[in-house]
């Protein structure tokens, strides 16, 4: 009632907690910031973290996006605790990697820290010639296969903001009250 969290926002606001995640490149700062600054921000591979507060409609998105290089992924399990939504961002043009994405994103919600976490998959990138279509990647990852979270496939290109409302609103009215 009195907390300084409803006094910054307002008492009908609710906070929650999200986690970009996806192979190098595929697109994740893009989006962290197109959404948080409402345009296109050239970024450099992360090495490390960002993380914005993001606010649509009632909820307060605390996001955090983490750099997805080999080398550093063993990293991504500290960033898990509390975490509501998952955004697994996918590079849809980058066909070589796809089952790489696929080992990587098994690895990361059959961890128990995700358990029953809400799962956005992001068919990124659908400008580029040759990439995957949303109901490919539905297939490529076997996605039909998870019956433990709750999930969507969402086509976007991060660089003019198509499908990133659409991420908002499916996660907006998919978690759990
Ligand atoms: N054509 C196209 N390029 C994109 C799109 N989204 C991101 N990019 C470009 O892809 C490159 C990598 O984007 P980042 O957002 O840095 O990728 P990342 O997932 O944060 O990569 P790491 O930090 O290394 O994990 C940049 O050159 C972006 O401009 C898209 O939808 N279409
Ligand atoms: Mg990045």
């Amino acid at each position: 009632m009195g907390s300084a969290f409803s006094k910054l926002f307002g008492p009908k606001h609710r906070e929650m907690r999200m986690l970009m995640l996806g192979l190098d490149n595929a697109g994740k700062t893009t989006i962290l910031y197109k959404l948080k600054l409402g345009k296109t921000e050239k970024t450099v591979p992360t090495v490390g973290f960002n993380v914005e507060t993001i606010k649509y409609k009632n909820l307060i998105m605390n996001t955090w996006d983490v750099g997805g290089q080999e080398r550093i992924r063993a990293l991504w399990r500290h960033y898990f605790s509390g975490t509501d939504a998952l955004i697994f961002v996918i590079d849809s043009a980058d066909r070589e990697r796809i089952e790489n994405a696929k080992k990587e994103l098994y690895r990361v919600i059959n961890d128990k820290e995700l358990k029953g976490c809400l799962l956005a998959v992001l068919a990124n990138k659908q400008d580029l010639e040759g990439a995957f279509k949303a109901k490919e990647i539905i297939e490529k990852l076997e996605l039909d296969s998870i019956s433990d979270h709750k999930w969507v496939v969402i086509p976007t290109i991060a660089i003019n903001g198509t499908g990133l409302t659409e991420v908002l609103s499916w996660i907006t009215s998919t978690l759990p009250k």
